[in-house]
Order: C-alpha cells, then structure tokens, then sequence
C-alpha cells in the first residue's frame, strides 16, 4: 500500500515562505554554555497600560490577546535607542504536556511559551512595517512550567471555552498587567531571529527570560482542550 506522508509542518514553510531558509530562524535551542555573558547592555525597561479593553482572539493556533492600540513601552536591553510598542500576545502549547515550548534550553522543551510581540515605534509607522524590517519586531519570551496557578494568566485561560472556532473573538475590560505575566527574575538571552510561524520573516529580536513562569496543570489542560498543536479540538 503506498505511503502517503503529508507533510504540513516546518518543513514546507520553505515551499511558500522562502524566508525560512534564511540564517536568523527562530525557534532555536539555547545552548546555555555557548550563550555570552551579558555585556554592558542597559537594563531592559517596559510600561504597560492596564485598564484596557482587550479582545481574546482564536487565529486557529494557540490563543492572541490583541492591544487594541493601547499604549505601552519597551526599551533599552539589545533594543538600542528605539521604543517598542506591544500589539499583541500569544501562547504556543503542546500536545503532551512538557513539550509545548518553542524555544528549548539545552534541549530541554517546557510546556508551553508566552511571546508578548512589540513593533519598533521609533523607525516604523505600524505593526505590519515593522514586522519586515530586520529591527522592526522585540519578543519577550516567557518559558511556562507546570506548577502553581497563574492568576493574571487566568483571566485570559477561563475566556477559552467561549473562543473554540478559528475567527472567534471576545473582548473583555478586566484590568490585566501584562507585566504580571513576566518572571520576578529578568535575566535573559538575547538574538536575532524570526518569527516561528509563517511568513518566518527574520524581523524579531528575541528576549527570551531565563526564569520559567508556573502555570497549573489545569491551565495547561484547558489550554491543550482547546489548541492541541495548535489545532482546535
Ligand atoms: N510566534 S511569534 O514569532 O511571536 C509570531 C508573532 C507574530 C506572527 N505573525 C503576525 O503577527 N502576523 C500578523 C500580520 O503580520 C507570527 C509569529
Ligand atoms: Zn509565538
């Protein structure tokens, strides 16, 4: 019986995004011997508003929590002179718990990552811009472990059940710091990347923090409940 293998993943991005054969791929596994010391970078500064309304987006993979515009700030660390502006934040999960992370460090997967995605508010004129240019995108990266229950994440985990389609939307004006969803500690690693989905565009400068956040094994069931690989089931 002939074999049909159906390839969907990574390995066709090249196929319909050819900047995913480029030099600054993202995800990559920190390779924590290799990375160096941190230089004289100034520290890295962010301000977020709080009582907003945010709307809870289901783009067919993970869950997006989009700003809507609201102001916000993100500076110094490798950012240079530049000001970042938070647009939106997203989750990656996986299919089997401790393998959601899309960064792994020493090849160690987490079950899941938080990316808060800024765009450059001092070189370009909207998010979209941004995101083709090589200094357009910041990511703050959270790595998520199981553990005690995240209540700033939660305010966005318990609206799940209410976005299960691809295209469903709900907004909700809860006050939320998106500063919460960050560890105590903020050590971190730095390079240059991409993004890790399609179109892979090598605009993001990645921050991703050393200190894993604890989520509860709850949280990640609702989470896997509703995106498992990225898919709704
Ligand atoms: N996972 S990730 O690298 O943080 C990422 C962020 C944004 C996108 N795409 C995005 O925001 N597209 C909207 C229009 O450009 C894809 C991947
Ligand atoms: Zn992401």
């Amino acid at each position: 019986v002939p074999v049909v293998i159906l390839i969907v993943g990574p390995a066709t991005w090249v196929e319909k995004f050819p900047e995913a054969r480029g030099t600054r791929q993202s995800p990559v596994d920190i390779v924590t011997s290799r990375a160096s010391s941190g230089g004289s970078a100034p520290p890295l500064v962010w301000r977020y508003s709080v009582n907003h309304p945010r709307s809870v987006v289901n783009p067919g993979y993970c869950w997006r929590v989009d700003e809507n515009g609201y102001d916000s700030e993100l500076r110094g660390g490798p950012l240079g002179s530049d000001v970042y502006k938070l647009q939106q934040w997203h989750c990656h999960w996986g299919s089997v718990n401790g393998e959601g992370s899309e960064h792994t460090v020493d090849g160690r997967a987490f079950s899941g990552e938080l990316h808060l995605v800024h765009w450059n508010t001092s070189k370009y004129n909207s998010f979209t811009e941004a995101a083709g240019q090589p200094d357009g995108l910041a990511v703050l990266g959270v790595l998520l472990m199981v553990g005690s229950k995240h209540d700033e994440l939660d305010k966005v985990v318990r609206l799940l059940p209410y976005i299960q389609h691809k295209g469903d939307k709900v907004t909700f004006s809860e006050p939320l710091n998106p500063a919460n969803l960050l560890p105590k500690r903020i050590a971190y690693w730095t390079y240059p990347g991409s993004l890790t989905t399609p179109p892979c565009t090598e605009s993001v400068t990645w921050i991703l923090f050393k200190e894993p956040v604890q989520v509860s094994a709850e949280q990640v069931r609702l989470n896997l409940c509703y995106y498992v690989n990225g898919k709704n089931v």
